[in-house]
């Protein structure tokens, strides 16, 4: 492990050790769901590798490198870190974390965390395909990514409350992404700019990285990403990280590598997106960084009516059912031609 370079998840299982399985990762996600972990008390760790095994009965074990495709058989899980190894023999697990300074890997202890998400979320129902179930979804998505924040006098957005300060006086804004959340970026860089005054730039996440273009301190990178694990996004948030800037995270999935690691964040509670064009999601991020816009400059006097109508705007939002309705997306018999 420690001689490859580059990302990767891996998993290792061969004929001459039955029975046992090793799984290790670096950049990639890997996930690791153990089902039926009903015991609460020997559910919190995996210390003791006894305590995945009950009555002598192996437990169910599933990896993967997107959390939704767990969710229909458990929804007890740990996120695979970096530099650990994961050993599962005889149903029992164990870690073992590597360490550059040291010479050989220690036993950890990890708890597991609980999904939230429903099997639901991941089913079409009487859609054909799951990118319509999802443009359909919208004015529900558009409710839950605003519940409990949107207020008459402002936004109340818990994940930002203590790096507000920090986020005011940056020297900039920088919205870093790829693909579809690049773009929801950049359709919320001028309300973000003229509600905070800050000046704001937008990144390619793998431009960035081939320029290894300047951040610093005084800079706050925001990082987009539905899945919370693209590659490019990620490099770029070590980088950014390394350069000392303010990291924010917009994302979709909790337990994602980009909540875990930046400084804060706002996650869009936008449930589960399957299809890869991504659609409900997108609205969702635009959404949220209108709010974290709001937030940033609620401290501006001059502006206050501008933020009131767009409080105003963005709570009738969910009930526009029409303008998706009348999307020749939602017609039967569409061709779609999208860039992706
Ligand atoms: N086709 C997908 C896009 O829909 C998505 O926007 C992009 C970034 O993914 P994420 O938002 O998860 O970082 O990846 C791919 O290009």
């Amino acid at each position: 492990m420690r001689q490859l370079e580059g990302a990767y998840a891996l998993i290792f299982k061969s004929p001459h050790y039955p029975n046992e399985l090793i799984a290790c990762k670096r950049g990639s996600t890997l996930i690791l769901g153990v089902n039926e972990v009903s015991d609460q008390n020997s559910a919190k760790s995996f210390q003791n590798v006894k305590s995945l095994t009950t009555n002598g009965n192996p437990r169910e074990f599933f990896f993967s490198s997107d959390l939704c495709a767990i969710v229909e058989h458990t929804k007890n899980y740990l996120a695979i870190e970096d530099n650990e190894i994961i050993h599962i023999k005889d149903g029992s697990v164990s870690i073992l974390k590597f360490d550059k300074e040291k010479e050989k890997p220690a036993s950890v202890q990890r708890a597991l965390s609980v999904l939230e998400m429903e099997v639901e979320q991941i089913k079409k129902g009487s859609y054909d395909h799951f990118m319509q179930k999802e443009i359909h979804e919208q004015p529900h998505s558009l409710t839950t990514t605003m519940r409990g924040r949107l207020k008459d006098s402002g936004v109340v957005l818990g994940g930002l409350k203590e790096h507000l300060k920090t986020l005011r006086r940056s020297r900039r804004v920088i919205f870093i992404g790829c693909g579809t959340s690049y773009n929801a970026a950049l359709a919320a860089r001028p309300f973000v700019e003229e509600l905070t005054g800050i000046p704001v730039t937008m990144e390619v996440a793998s431009d960035l990285l081939d320029r290894q273009g300047p951040i610093y301190r005084e800079d706050t990178a925001v990082f987009v990403s539905q899945s919370g694990e693209t590659a490019d996004t990620l490099l770029a948030l070590e980088y950014a990280l390394e350069k000392g800037a303010l990291c924010v995270g917009v994302t979709n999935t909790v337990g994602s590598t980009l909540s875990r690691k930046t400084h804060c964040g706002i996650h869009i509670n936008a449930g589960c997106e399957i299809g890869v064009a991504s659609t409900k999601a997108y609205t969702s991020q635009i959404v949220v960084m209108a709010m974290i816009a709001l937030a940033i400059g609620s401290d501006q006097l001059s502006t206050q009516p501008r933020r009131e109508s767009i409080i105003t705007g963005l709570s009738s939002l969910p009930s526009m059912k029409n303008w998706i309705n009348d999307l020749p997306c939602s017609q039967t018999k569409c061709r779609f031609t999208i860039t992706i």
